[in-house]
């Protein structure tokens, strides 16, 4: 409907461009960023923080502890107890630990409650990106979008970014491991029915950025 907030909806493999798509779609359009996949990196630092190993502790841990997000698409910033992690949770070991938390359906009951409450309260609109947003989190988003790329172009994009910080071995684990471990709870490697699939093995960032923001109902 035309009065409701903008929802725009980006699920993706990992290196695929989500976070830097979602952010410039989100800027461009002046609506507000929700990175989930840093949710679910927060809910790992926050285990690794405490050497929790029992499934019970991680679940009671992640339920009682505050975590507060900054929506701003040029700013995006996450804290946990009052700490803030915005960078800690890029680190390789967050990277290489994460989908053991990613994977346990509490943890994701938990952490979707809370994504729900975000995006009902972003009243001028929000893009959220993550693995299961356009199937679970938000199917009724206006706009949804699955955006892929070969591995091969995943994979050279994350040890671009990561520069010396990892080797090749560990940016495919943590690209091509890691999409295996996250495709268990989530289906993101094929479209929903309504989900419109943006290949960027081709396409600039800016190109994507573009075609997702032509996606947008014109009367907004
Ligand atoms: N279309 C594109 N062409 C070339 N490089 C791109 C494109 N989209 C994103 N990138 C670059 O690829 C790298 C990974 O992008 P990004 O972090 O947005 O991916 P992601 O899908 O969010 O990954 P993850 O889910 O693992 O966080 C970044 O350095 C980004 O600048
Ligand atoms: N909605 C989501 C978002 C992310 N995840 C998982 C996938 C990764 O293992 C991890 C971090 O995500 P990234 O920052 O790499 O996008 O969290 C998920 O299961 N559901």
């Amino acid at each position: 409907m035309k009065d409701e907030p903008l929802i725009i909806a980006i699920d993706g493999p990992s290196g695929s461009g989500k976070s830097s798509t979602s952010r410039g779609v989100a800027r461009k359009l002046g609506l507000a960023y929700l990175d989930t996949g840093a949710m679910y990196r927060a809910a790992a630092w926050l285990v690794a923080e405490r050497t929790l190993d029992d499934p019970a502790a991680v679940i009671d841990a992640i339920a009682t502890t505050p975590m507060d997000i900054a929506l701003d698409p040029a700013a995006f910033a996450i804290s946990v107890d009052g700490t803030d992690v915005t960078e800690a949770i890029r680190e390789p070991r967050i990277s290489a630990s994460v989908s053991k938390v990613s994977t346990i359906q509490a943890v994701r009951d938990i952490l979707i409650a809370r994504q729900r409450e975000l995006i009902a309260g972003a009243d001028g609109g929000i893009v959220v990106e993550g693995r299961d947003i356009t199937t679970v989190v938000a199917p009724d988003a206006q706009v949804r979008v699955l955006l892929v790329a070969d591995p091969a172009a995943r994979i050279a994009r994350r040890q671009a970014e990561l520069g010396g910080r990892a080797d090749h071995a560990q940016v495919t684990d943590q690209v091509i491991r890691r999409d295996a471990d996250d495709s268990t709870v989530a289906a993101f490697t094929e479209a929903a029915p309504g989900v419109t699939v943006v290949d960027s093995t081709h396409l600039t960032l800016d190109q994507v950025i573009d075609r997702i923001c032509g996606m947008a109902p014109v009367d907004r």
